[in-house]
């Protein structure tokens, strides 16, 4: 038997393409466009010019350019998949737009009907082809006296909006306005003089002030910046306008992009590396592939290496800045400080941008890195945002300057520092070794203390801390509750096992059994003048309770979380200490 030939259900393809391919059936008159501009391309020579009228449920798009001969319009227009613009081995070629030979389809999102009237500018008779969005079409003489293209649609029943002149118009506009020759709709020209970036002005200023005046219109803000890009392997120009205000850096970053002149879509992603997320761009290439819905960038190497070309390009504008005009860094800074910590995680030059402009929450006041390592050479840092608010006063008082590195990236940047200078390793803060720079009380005292601690001891024994009296700064602090990181970890680990069933708690006893027990201390100040008097009480249940209390306020004054027994201690302690205070001689009954 002989072969067959598939059979293609067009209403069920068109269908496809409107739900899954095209964002919006707008994109019909991109495509007409688009085929009036690789026409014009293909015949070469004189400028030639696309002509689009709208008229009662009508659209005609004409072209001055290549045209059809009668087999051509056989071969491409009736055969789906079937394009011109592809060379012998498939490759789209790359002065024209089109490529996969199904823009014209994209003609039944609006209409049933479709003719195109054609003739060749390589001779031979005009042609009129008709098709229907079932997949019927007919070909047949006509009259047309010069060579090009005319394509008519008429306005399927509930298009007529997308067909009406005030949108075609606008379509035309968003779509076409770059094309370096005119276009009209019903006489009027939406084109103008090329893109904006690329016009002669008599000075710089002018050209800033007109780029401007461009950004407002595109994003509607006055840009911090501009950076004019420039890719000569992807064809590619186009300015960058840096963002005048914060910008969450999970934003994607989305970009205005034209290829050959004419609009990919207005918020196209992966043009930048994800940290650029600062800048708005507007660009055109030459030589970025589209994928096939026309309406996204196809990832491939060319992109990948134009991606990092423009990165480069943002950093270079960066690091010429810090040079050139710190003030206007570091208001910059202010803004985007956070897309610029991500670049020095993997950027060198931006960290020590980071490392000599960016202040960083310190024991002894907001500061730059490189100033904090210069007044604090044996510095320390912590990892976490409350950990930073529970010691930076005790371990400012004390000499050891600690930087808060607590906030997103902070940690790993700070971690890096040995990269851009090697003496530049700050260590981190284990708490447990600020007690060594707490002042130890003097024999006499300690001894005479003993008494006292014993009690004391016992007040927080089931709380798993130890109890010790040092002498330390601020002196308005009473109690100062300090966990070790180890001591953390043990105190999780005991809460796990609280929670965890029989099985579990075996596993976690034999870890928790595993090295020393480091346990977190209460630490008592005996410069604090309320302390001070706690430790000279005498009455057992009164030290009792009042040591529980400076627990607490210790736990809480430190963001610690409470655990459930942390919490009655503290409640039995308040209510202890009221009862005292009322039943206190002199108190009327
Ligand atoms: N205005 C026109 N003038 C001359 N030839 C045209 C015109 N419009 C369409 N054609 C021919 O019809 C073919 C199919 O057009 P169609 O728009 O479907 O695909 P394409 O432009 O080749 O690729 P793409 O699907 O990427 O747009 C084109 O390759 C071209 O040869």
């Amino acid at each position: 038997m002989a072969d067959q030939s598939f059979q293609v259900d067009l209403r069920g393809v068109v269908d496809l393409l409107s739900r899954h391919l095209y964002s919006s059936p707008r994109v019909y008159l991109r495509e007409l466009l688009q085929n009036g501009v690789d026409a014009i391309t293909a015949r070469g020579g004189g400028p030639g010019r696309v002509r689009i009228e709208t008229g009662p449920g009508e659209l005609r798009v004409h072209d001055d350019g290549v045209g059809l001969t009668e087999d051509e319009v056989h071969r491409l227009l009736a055969t789906i998949g079937r394009s011109s613009k592809r060379d012998e081995l498939g490759f789209a070629r790359h002065d024209f737009l089109g490529q996969f030979g199904i823009g014209l389809l994209s003609a039944f999102l609006v209409a049933d009907e479709l003719e195109v009237v054609t003739r060749s500018a390589r001779g031979g008779d005009p042609v009129r082809w008709i098709g229907y969005s079932d997949g019927r079409y007919r070909v047949e003489p006509a009259e047309r006296a010069e060579a090009g293209t005319t394509v008519t649609l008429r306005a399927r029943p509930g298009a007529g909006e997308l067909l009406a002149p005030g949108t075609v118009a606008d379509l035309a506009r968003t779509y076409g306005s770059l094309l370096p020759f005119p276009v009209t709709v019903d006489g009027r020209e939406v084109t103008g003089g090329g893109p904006p970036w690329l016009a002669a002005h008599p000075t710089p200023a002018r050209r800033r002030r007109a780029l401007a005046e461009y950004c407002r219109e595109l994003y509607g803000f006055e840009p911090y910046d501009m950076i004019d890009l420039e890719v000569p392997e992807a064809g590619l120009t186009g300015v960058a306008f840096v963002v005048p205000q914060q910008v969450s850096p999970g934003a994607r970053g989305a970009h205005r992009v034209y290829l050959k002149r004419m609009l990919l879509a207005e918020n196209v992603e992966g043009l930048l590396p994800d940290w650029a997320f600062f800048v708005r761009c507007v660009v055109d290439a030459g030589e970025l592939k589209p994928t096939a819905s026309r309406e996204a960038l196809y990832e491939d190497e060319l992109l990948e290496s134009t991606r990092q070309a423009l990165g480069e390009r943002i950093r270079q504008w960066l690091v010429t800045l810090a040079e050139t005009d710190p003030a206007r860094l570091r208001g910059f800074l202010r803004l985007h400080h956070l897309g610029v910590k991500a670049m020095a995680l993997h950027d060198d030059e931006m960290l020590r941008i980071v490392d000599r402009w960016l202040e960083f929450e310190t024991s002894a006041g907001p500061m730059t890195l490189a100033e904090f390592r210069r007044r604090h050479p044996d510095g320390r840092y912590t990892a976490d945002v409350d950990e930073f608010r529970r010691l930076s006063a005790v371990s400012g008082a004390q000499g050891v300057g600690l930087v808060n590195g607590g906030y997103v990236y902070d940690t790993e940047i700070i971690e890096r520092l040995p990269r851009i200078d090697p003496d530049a390793a700050l260590r981190r803060l284990d708490p447990a070794e600020l007690t060594t720079h707490f002042g130890v009380l003097d024999p006499g005292t300690e001894l005479a203390l003993r008494p006292f601690l014993a009690v004391a001891q016992r007040a927080v024994e089931s709380l798993g801390c130890e109890v010790v009296v040092r002498d330390f700064d601020p002196a308005s602090l009473p109690a100062l509750y300090l966990t070790s990181r180890a001591a953390r970890h043990q105190e999780e680990l005991e809460e796990a096992r609280r929670q965890a069933d029989e099985l579990w708690a075996d596993v976690l006893g034999a870890l928790s059994r595993t090295g020393p027990a480091d346990r977190p201390q209460l630490v008592l100040n005996h410069r604090n003048p309320l302390t001070r008097r706690i430790t000279a009480l005498t009455e057992e249940g009164l030290i009792e309770v009042a040591v529980q209390g400076l627990y607490g306020q210790a736990l809480l004054l430190g963001r610690h979380p409470l655990r459930a027994a942390d919490t009655a201690v503290l409640n039995r302690s308040f209510l202890g200490l009221l009862d005292w205070a009322v039943h206190k001689p002199g108190v009327a009954e």
